[in-house]
């Protein structure tokens, strides 16, 4: 029977003699969270791991040359399994690159050094991130199809496919998780030109990537497809070493592109949504909702005497209410609200979905669980959080009219004597 994975990790299979070059790599690879390592030092101890059944690989690395198996005989043996390799060989020469990359493994290494070591822990990291990842290949050669599919599949992506460019845009329709599309040219129906024209119109170069593909000898093709929003453009017959950098440098600049916007949207110390966010966002929400004429609930809150917290406590005290009372707010709202930290100790609201005659129920159950939940100090101290609330439930004009609304109500509850409730 296979073990499961500890806590989710990935097993990565590593087959080398050499105790050293085993150890590094093992520390190398489950540096990352996400990866474990299980190591054979021969052909025979990989073979008895396999048949053992008692692992699930999601990837090997494999020395081309061990005392019982020198010429990569474990290549084959590890592809048998439909195991994901990467073989490690001391020395390199065109034909040996030939002959490894025909055999359908993902990369060839030379062990040379520590950047080299690096460069495998990316590889493995890039492929636990292909699983995600949806590919879809529009060519209505079906050889076509099926090569792209296979060299896909070695970097475990999820690959669809279609036939032309009507087809593709009904399997985007179907998958708009599809984060890369490759697209030959010459098509019947819809040419690959027309098909990324469409395609640009429904998704943008940071939310996919398009890379075009055609025979040798049409630089114009590529100038123009480049020119209408493909991303990247690559000629046939192509080397897979080519293939594969191009496809994996098109995808690393989306990640690239997604983290910086997550990090451009979130507030530092509480993970919440930061105020820039949060007026992005909700002016297109509020904005829709005053065209229908429909009331949207905005709310401000602020932390009471969060100043005398400070200077009794500390500021590190201080930073940990802020966090403790951000993650109450998370919790207590759906995916659908818009939550943010408005400033130093002040959070903003928008709930696009809720009747206003809700919001006043909604927000006293909020300030009653923040009075609740008492916060238990690091020396042992217990301490009372208390917030004021203001909210507007009205038809407003503009999102600034709301949250100038809110801001009024939010003075009223502080002047009322705080931890409490105002709306309007
Ligand atoms: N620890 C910490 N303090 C912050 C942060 N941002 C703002 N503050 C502090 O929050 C305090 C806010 O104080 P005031 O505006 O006087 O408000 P208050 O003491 O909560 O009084 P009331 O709102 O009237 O109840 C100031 O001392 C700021 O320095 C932060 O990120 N971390």
């Amino acid at each position: 029977m296979t073990a499961p994975d500890p806590g989710d990790k990935k097993t990565i299979l590593v087959v080398e003699d050499s105790k050293m070059f085993s150890r590094i790599l093992t520390n190398s690879i489950e540096s990352e969270p996400a990866f474990r390592v299980v190591v054979a030092e021969t052909q025979a101890q990989m073979i008895g791991l396999l048949e053992s059944g008692r692992y699930e690989f999601f990837a090997s690395l494999l020395d081309l040359n061990l005392p019982d198996a020198p010429d990569g005989e474990v290549i084959d043996q590890a592809l048998a399994y439909a195991i994901p390799s990467i073989v490690f060989t001391g020395k390199f020469d065109d034909d040996l690159r030939d002959r490894l990359l025909s055999k359908g493994i993902v990369d060839y290494v030379v062990k040379e050094g520590p950047a080299n070591v690096d460069y495998v822990v990316t590889l493995l990291k890039q492929l636990l991130r292909n699983t995600q990842l949806k590919v879809l290949v529009v060519d209505d050669s079906k050889t076509a199809r099926l090569h792209l599919a296979r060299l896909l599949n070695i970097y475990r992506f999820n690959v669809l496919e279609a036939e032309n460019g009507e087809q593709a845009l009904n399997v985007l329709d179907d998958n708009k998780d599809i984060c890369l599309m490759i697209t030959d040219f010459n098509m019947p129906k819809m040419d690959g030109f027309d098909l990324t024209k469409r395609v640009r119109n429904l998704y943008s170069k940071q939310d996919m990537a398009i890379i075009g593909m055609s025979t040798y000898g049409n630089n114009l093709l590529s100038a123009k497809f480049l020119k209408i929003g493909g991303s990247d453009f690559i000629n046939k017959p192509f080397l897979e070493e080519e293939f594969f950098c191009r496809v994996n440098q098109n995808l690393d600049l989306l990640e690239y592109i997604k983290n910086l916007k997550f990090i451009a949207s979130r507030d530092f110390l509480t993970g919440l949504y930061n105020r820039q966010h949060f007026f992005d966002v909700g002016e297109k929400l509020f904005s829709r909702a005053y065209r229908m004429q429909k009331a949207t609930v905005v709310a401000l809150t602020d932390i009471d005497y969060f100043k005398k917290i400070n200077d009794t406590y500390g500021h590190d005290i201080g930073d940990l209410v802020l966090k403790k009372v951000g993650a109450m707010l998370k919790a207590s709202f759906r995916a659908t609200d818009l939550v943010a930290r408005y400033g130093g100790e002040e959070f903003c609201f928008l709930l696009p979905n809720i009747e206003p005659g809700q919001a006043q129920g909604i927000f006293e159950a909020i300030r009653r669980k923040i009075e609740s939940e008492l916060l238990v100090l690091p020396g042992g101290e217990i301490l009372q959080i208390t917030t004021s609330i203001g909210v507007c439930s009205s038809l407003e004009p503009s999102l600034e009219e709301a949250l100038s609304k809110a801001d009024k109500m939010l003075y009223q509850a502080k002047r009322n004597g705080r931890n409490q409730v105002m709306l309007i």
